[in-house]
């Protein structure tokens, strides 16, 4: 089924953004100095946040078919993003851990280079497809799942984050794939 949920988002998303606000861990130079990690972890555990978030994470893009989180917070809050939305949920996924015939991006991240995993045939040709992450930072993370889910055949129609880090810069790494995130730090 592909989810159309463009309707208004006002509510839930100033609801979620307080949320974030209220209950995200903070963390100082973790997990390298001069590093401030901002962790979901608080928020994710809390019930009405949870589904707040999952409600406003959908919304705001045009109608998609399939949700992409990416490891590892991504893949809880894109659940919740699929569940409020009525489609499954895609894994892209750190290396090593996804059998059969997979495609690799690799990318720099804030603190070192990584890289994302895709088994293609996962997801259909053609496939509408929103990208789920808890953070965006440099934006490579997010960048790199757009790129192995056009090299797999299908469409990112747009990144919703909860948190976006705007001094990193992240946006310019994505081109015309549109970005809504909850809070802006
Ligand atoms: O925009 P970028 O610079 O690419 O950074 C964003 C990524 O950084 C974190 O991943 P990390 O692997 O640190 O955490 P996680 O696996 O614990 O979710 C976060 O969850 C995003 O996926
Ligand atoms: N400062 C940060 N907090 C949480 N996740 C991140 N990913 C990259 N930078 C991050």
């Amino acid at each position: 089924m592909a989810a159309d949920l463009t309707g208004p988002s006002g509510e839930p998303s100033a609801r979620a953004g307080a949320a974030i606000d209220r209950l995200t861990r903070v963390a100082p130079d973790f997990p390298v100095p001069g590093v401030l990690f901002r962790d979901l972890t608080p928020v994710l555990a809390d019930a009405d946040s949870l589904r707040l978030i999952g409600v406003a994470l959908a919304v705001g893009f045009g109608p998609f078919d399939v949700v992409a989180g990416l490891e590892s917070r991504g893949f809880l809050l894109g659940t919740a993003v699929a569940m409020a939305a009525g489609t499954g949920v895609l894994a892209i996924r750190k290396p090593g851990k996804l059998p059969g015939d997979i495609l690799s991006e690799e990318f720099d991240l804030e603190y070192g280079t990584a890289t994302l995993e895709l088994n293609p045939s996962d997801v259909a040709d053609g496939a509408r497809v929103l990208v789920v992450d808890d953070v965006l930072a440099t934006g490579g993370t997010a960048a790199a799942a757009c790129r192995l889910l056009r090299r797999a055949g299908a469409a990112p129609i747009g990144v919703s984050v909860a948190i976006e880090l705007g001094a990193l810069g992240g946006r310019a790494q994505l081109g015309d794939v549109p970005i809504r995130a909850l809070r802006l730090y």
